[in-house]
């Protein structure tokens, strides 16, 4: 297919999408089954296109003065790809398979792109009913840090000290990958976005099947550390969920004391099992939960620390999932903010004196992190949060003390601060 060819098939990908409010990856599957001529690298970027301008939707809109998928997709492609007017004219030349041909008005807008004026939540692409929550945490940098969530995500490994002995050594076995390090996490290598979107495969590399790494965002990694479990701690990993954070737990554990590694969503667990003997884990117990029964209160009041990686919206990934951001809903963080209220309690009841909660999300809306917190202090008295130095200076990681956004109550990490996904960390210790 042709260039021109791909970006008409964009159109069509988006006005299915927003005709039938469906998710892009089912438009994008259908798509596919019905032009079969298109091969995977057709395909790849058409989806490329079509989640760049789910990524600009509302500002693409606003400076082509159109809520049209023909005016997202060309207003993305000067926004985002950073097409000059001429590039796009020369794309829309209305011959067989491309676009028709600018307008007078299209090729003016192009021209100007002129976001000037526009609010908030046009010009950072988010919903806007959030805008008051997200100006609480991020005041004056509210546009800037929600423009850097717009950005493509990098590929970011985790390197299995489980299995090898340093960073080096992973990476150095992986030269053809071009991998760099990551700046901030210890244990991270990073490979840039590709021009289609598309990553290399390393899920078939021999190195990944050996355990050596794990696809894990940096700021997923970060987290992971700032819990600072010990060998021979006793941990419960609550949200377990297919066990992205307790292979990190495990490996910074050593292999020793005891990870007990639960969800109340036993599907979600189950491919746990298969990751821990790659990463070559010995020492978590997984525990399935049966017919929704809890599955660790013979361990209540007896464990060091409480990793919560709780159920949220996810706000935080929109760089890896801008179609999420357009369907968000205020019922769907209400779901989220009661379950986040059911984990936290339940967490509490796990953790021993002086032992600690270690709160985790991939959200960016207060609602969700130290609201939460507060929230949960109110209803539990003998729990206080740490002070963030404390917790860099605990996992090692002060270096990160000026690049993260500290909060009332923990963390932020954001696209704009550290590079990495949304993460939101906090730690509460029980009481002695
Ligand atoms: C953010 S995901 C966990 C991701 C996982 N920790 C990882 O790193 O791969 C949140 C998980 O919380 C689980 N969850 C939701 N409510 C829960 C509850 N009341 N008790 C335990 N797990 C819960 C969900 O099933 C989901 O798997």
């Amino acid at each position: 297919m042709t260039p021109a060819a791909r970006i008409s098939a964009a159109i069509e990908v988006l006005a299915d999408i927003e005709a039938r409010r469906r998710p892009a990856t089912d438009a994008l599957k259908d798509w596919g089954l019905s032009h079969r001529f298109a091969g995977s690298k057709d395909r790849a970027a058409i989806a490329s296109l079509v989640y760049d301008a789910l990524r600009r939707k509302a500002s693409a809109a606003w400076i082509m003065g159109e809520t049209t998928p023909r005016a997202i997709v060309l207003g993305m492609l000067r926004l985002q790809r950073g097409l000059d007017p001429a590039a796009v004219a020369a794309l829309c030349s209305g011959e067989r398979f491309a676009p028709e041909p600018l307008t007078a008005d299209e090729s003016v807008r192009l021209e100007s792109a002129d976001l000037g004026g526009a609010p908030a939540a046009v010009a950072g692409d988010f919903p806007d009913w959030i805008e008051l929550s997200l100006q609480r945490v991020f005041g004056e940098d509210l546009i800037s840090e929600m423009r850097a969530l717009t950005a493509r995500a990098p590929l970011d490994l985790r390197v299995n000290t489980l299995k090898v002995s340093s960073r080096e050594e992973a990476h150095d076995a992986l030269p053809h990958l071009g991998a760099v390090e990551t700046p901030l996490s210890p244990l991270g290598l990073r490979i840039a976005p590709g021009e289609d979107g598309r990553g290399p495969a390393v899920q078939s590399e021999p190195e990944f099947r050996k355990g050596w790494i794990e696809i894990q965002d940096e700021g997923s990694q970060l987290v992971a550390l700032l819990a600072g479990v010990k060998p021979g701690e006793q941990v419960v990993d609550l949200c377990a969920g297919g066990g992205g954070k307790t292979l990190a737990l495990a490996a910074m554990m050593e292999n020793h004391g005891q990870i007990y590694a639960t969800d109340n969503d036993a599907r979600r667990l189950a491919p746990i099992h298969d990751r821990l003997a790659r990463a070559g884990v010995r020492n978590v117990q997984v525990r399935t939960p049966r017919a929704k029964a809890d599955a660790v209160t013979d361990l209540d009041g007896k464990i060091d620390c409480v990793v919560v990686d709780a159920p949220c919206t996810g706000v935080g990934t929109w760089r890896r999932n801008p179609d999420a951001k357009w369907r968000l809903r205020p019922g769907s963080l209400d779901v989220r903010r009661k379950e986040q209220e059911a984990v936290l309690d339940r967490a509490a009841r796990l953790v021993r004196p002086g032992g600690r909660i270690v709160y985790i999300t991939c959200s960016i809306l207060p609602e969700e992190n130290d609201d939460a917190l507060a929230a949960f202090m109110e209803r539990h008295d003998g729990f206080t949060p740490l002070p963030l130095t404390k917790i860099l200076d605990a996992s090692r990681l002060g270096h990160i003390e000026k690049a993260v956004r500290a909060t009332a109550h923990g963390l932020q990490l954001t696209p704009l601060r550290t590079g990495t996904d949304g993460f939101y960390a906090a730690i509460l210790v029980r009481n002695p």
